[in-house]
């Protein structure tokens, strides 16, 4: 949607202070500490194809990259993503230079699809997500430990909603809610529908003002309308950015980052299909917390956990202490992840080999 009410809303929404954008004293010293101070600030609301929205306290701008932030980026997670604070300097009416990315807070990240050894960041400086499943067929425990290993991977603390609950019954969303206390320890779950606004008011309860929350889940799980349920007017549409070809003014209805009225700060996030595990070793540790304790008590420090003597989880899972579906989906994120580090291994080596292959070959020619 793009229409004129939404614009004038949009643009009412523009002056914002730092604070409300989630500043803080840790930005405030990353700031300080990378000689930034003499830069403005902004945070990157949107991004797309390498083209950024950037929000400041004076407003929403378009910004660019500058030649050096490009040219020194050794990979993907170099560039700004949505989350990020950007130092920035005025370049035009609604435009702005982009000189620094300031170091991140917490990166949610995944494996770059179809890219071998790549990783992609979903978003940054987050400090909640909100792992989405909806009641109908999209429900998946193990999914939801993909997604907390994710989060835990980055130190974001995750909240699992479970949503669309008027589509089933009470006992039916009693029985989920209880398949996910049974295997996930630790992690606040709330069911929630946007069509009849059960738990909804429980959900408002965990956002907090000048915090970042994430929303994470497949497409179609319903975050776009969790999104619009929390601000209270349809605010979020998909479509395309950039529309109007007149490049100086094409700040559209589009935005991932948020700020609510009671001062959350909100990501929306693209449906995800694939969820590749990339390095996460800490993600897994904490997510499969039981494997990692009982893993201590293996005879072999590098037990594999799958036929070794006297390992201690494949004992748990015997009898039943840790549950089979958990440990095969652990052993399952693993291996992935593995895969992932020799892969990047293998790229970084071949890298390597070209680099002194054209080493070698200037040396000849001279
Ligand atoms: N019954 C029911 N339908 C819902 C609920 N929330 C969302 N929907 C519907 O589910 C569909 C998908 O909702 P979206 O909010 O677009 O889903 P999304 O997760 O943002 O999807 P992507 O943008 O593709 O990632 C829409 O048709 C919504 O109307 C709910 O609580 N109950
Ligand atoms: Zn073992």
């Amino acid at each position: 949607m793009n229409n004129d009410s939404t614009n004038n809303d949009l643009n009412q929404n523009n002056k914002m202070t730092l604070d409300d954008l989630g500043y803080n004293q840790t930005i405030d010293n990353y700031r300080k500490q990378e000689n930034l101070s003499a830069f403005g600030i902004g945070r990157v609301i949107l991004e797309h194809k390498e083209s950024y929205v950037i929000k400041t306290e004076s407003g929403e701008f378009n910004g660019e990259i500058i030649g050096n932030l490009r040219y020194t980026a050794k990979s993907r997670l170099d560039f700004p993503a949505v989350g990020d604070w950007v130092a920035v300097s005025e370049y035009d009416v609604d435009k702005v230079l982009i000189h620094k990315v300031l170091k991140r807070s917490s990166i949610i990240k995944r494996k770059a699809i179809g890219k071998y050894g790549d990783q992609q960041i979903i978003a940054t400086n987050v400090d909640y997500a909100f792992i989405i499943q909806a009641v109908n067929r999209d429900f998946n425990l193990n999914r939801i430990e993909r997604y907390l290993t994710i989060c835990n991977d980055s130190s974001v603390k995750p909240i699992i909603v479970i949503s669309k609950i008027d589509l089933i019954s009470e006992i039916q969303t009693k029985n989920i809610l209880d398949a996910i206390e049974n295997r996930i320890k630790n992690v606040p779950v709330i069911a929630i529908s946007n069509e009849s606004n059960l738990g909804i008011d429980l959900l408002k309860q965990q956002i907090s003002k000048g915090k970042t929350y994430c929303v994470l889940g497949s497409s179609g799980v319903g975050k776009s309308t969790l999104i619009n349920t929390l601000i209270g007017k349809v605010y979020l549409k998909t479509g395309a950015i950039g529309k109007s070809t007149d490049r100086g003014k094409h700040i559209t209805s589009q935005r991932e980052l948020i700020v609510l009225e009671d001062g959350g700060i909100v990501i929306d996030t693209p449906g995800m299909r694939e969820l590749g595990m990339s390095e996460m070793s800490e993600g897994l540790e904490h997510t499969f917390d039981d494997i990692t304790r009982l893993a201590t008590a293996c005879k072999y420090k590098n037990c594999s956990h799958k036929h070794e003597k006297d390992c201690a989880v494949l004992k748990a899972v015997e009898v039943g202490e840790i549950h089979k579906a958990a440990y095969e989906n652990y052993l399952k994120l693993v291996r992935e992840k593995e895969h992932f580090e020799s892969t990047m291994l293998e790229k970084r080596r071949k890298s390597k080999q070209l680099t002194k292959m054209i080493r070698a070959n200037k040396k000849n020619k001279k």
